[in-house]
């Protein structure tokens, strides 16, 4: 089977690559072969390479520049995201693709599910949104895997931010308002490959039994403060981690104060997720 496999030079692209191995023949394409925000080209490679699953973690993922750039985060994000529903359908493919817990507004403490209600703060949240909806009407063969707080030991995230800080300062002054779930790039690509593996073992209806969106975060949750702290003590360094408000770390883009999701209807139908301590863990040994 051909797999279309975008922003593999991304954190979960990255991973994908490799975990998709045992999936089909992948074909990955970076920026330079498929621009997102060139619509024509996504179109045109899709019609070249005609693959029966497109996986597309690709996005555009800078937070707070989206805010002063939301037609190509939009572009990126939502439309692209529907051509290649478009030509999925007409190849009789499948689509795989990545949301974010900042679809939410995350005005309410509990973990939501994939029912609950949206509403999102910034321009990268509702262009996800619109990615989703896109997809979603469509109607084609597709997974969308919402996840969050993503990290690894290679690309642009957090981890790595605060490993550089923390060892170029002192101490370091992060929120401790946000709540979410740090998610290793490495359990989003997994747990993909294993998800793919069951809709090949599932015969010709899995699809149309299994379609629809996923939440897919590692388990627990906490702050981007206590987030830090685990860091920092898992490297061994030495740096005080001192807790502030949003308020006193302004930034161009709001974001959710509780966007913990619930991954309860992935871990019933497919298989197990880890715990964010112990995934960060594995992942900086
Ligand atoms: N990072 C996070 O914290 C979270 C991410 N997600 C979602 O998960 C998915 C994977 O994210 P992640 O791997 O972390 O993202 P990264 O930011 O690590 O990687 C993004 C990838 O998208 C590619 N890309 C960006 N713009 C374009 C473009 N115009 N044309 C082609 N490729 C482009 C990048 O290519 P290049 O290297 O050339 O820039 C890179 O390969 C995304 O859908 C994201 O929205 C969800 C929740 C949290
Ligand atoms: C660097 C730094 C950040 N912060 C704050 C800012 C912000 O509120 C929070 C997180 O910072 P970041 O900007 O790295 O995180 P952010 O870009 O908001 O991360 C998000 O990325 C997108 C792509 C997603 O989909 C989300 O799930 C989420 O992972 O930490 C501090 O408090 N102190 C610091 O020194
Ligand atoms: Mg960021």
């Amino acid at each position: 089977m051909k797999v279309l496999l975008t922003g593999s030079t991304g954190q979960v692209g990255y991973e994908l690559a490799r975990s998709l191995q045992g999936v089909g023949e992948v074909v990955a394409v970076d920026r330079g072969v498929m621009d997102l925000s060139d619509l024509d080209q996504v179109r045109d490679v899709i019609r070249q390479v005609k693959p029966r699953l497109i996986v597309n973690p690709a996005a555009y993922t800078a937070v707070d520049k989206a805010e002063s750039e939301p037609a190509l985060a939009h572009r990126i994000n939502a439309e692209a995201p529907a051509v290649m529903a478009q030509e999925a359908r007409v190849l009789g493919a499948a689509l795989v693709h990545y949301s974010t817990d900042y679809v939410f507004d995350g005005a309410q403490p509990a973990p939501r599910a994939e029912t609950d209600p949206v509403g999102p703060r910034n321009v990268y949240g509702a262009s996800k949104l619109a990615g989703e909806q896109a997809i979603a009407a469509a109607g084609i063969p597709h997974l969308i895997f919402r996840t969050s707080w993503v990290y690894g030991m290679r690309g642009k995230n957090f981890l790595l931010t605060m490993l550089r800080l923390a060892k170029e300062r002192d101490e370091l002054r992060v929120v401790a308002d946000q709540h979410g779930a740090p998610t290793w790039s490495r359990t989003i690509a997994d747990v993909t490959a294993q998800v793919l593996a069951q809709a090949h073992a599932g015969g010709s209806d899995w699809w149309t039994r299994n379609s629809g969106i996923y939440h897919l975060s590692a388990q627990g949750q906490t702050t981007w403060h206590a987030f830090t702290q685990a860091i920092v003590e898992e490297a061994g360094l030495d740096c005080k981690v001192l807790p502030i408000t949003t308020a006193d770390y302004p930034t161009p883009a709001q974001r959710p104060p509780y966007s913990v999701l619930s991954s309860e209807k992935l871990m019933t139908r497919f298989c197990h997720l880890p715990d964010w301590k112990e995934a960060l863990q594995l992942c900086m040994r």
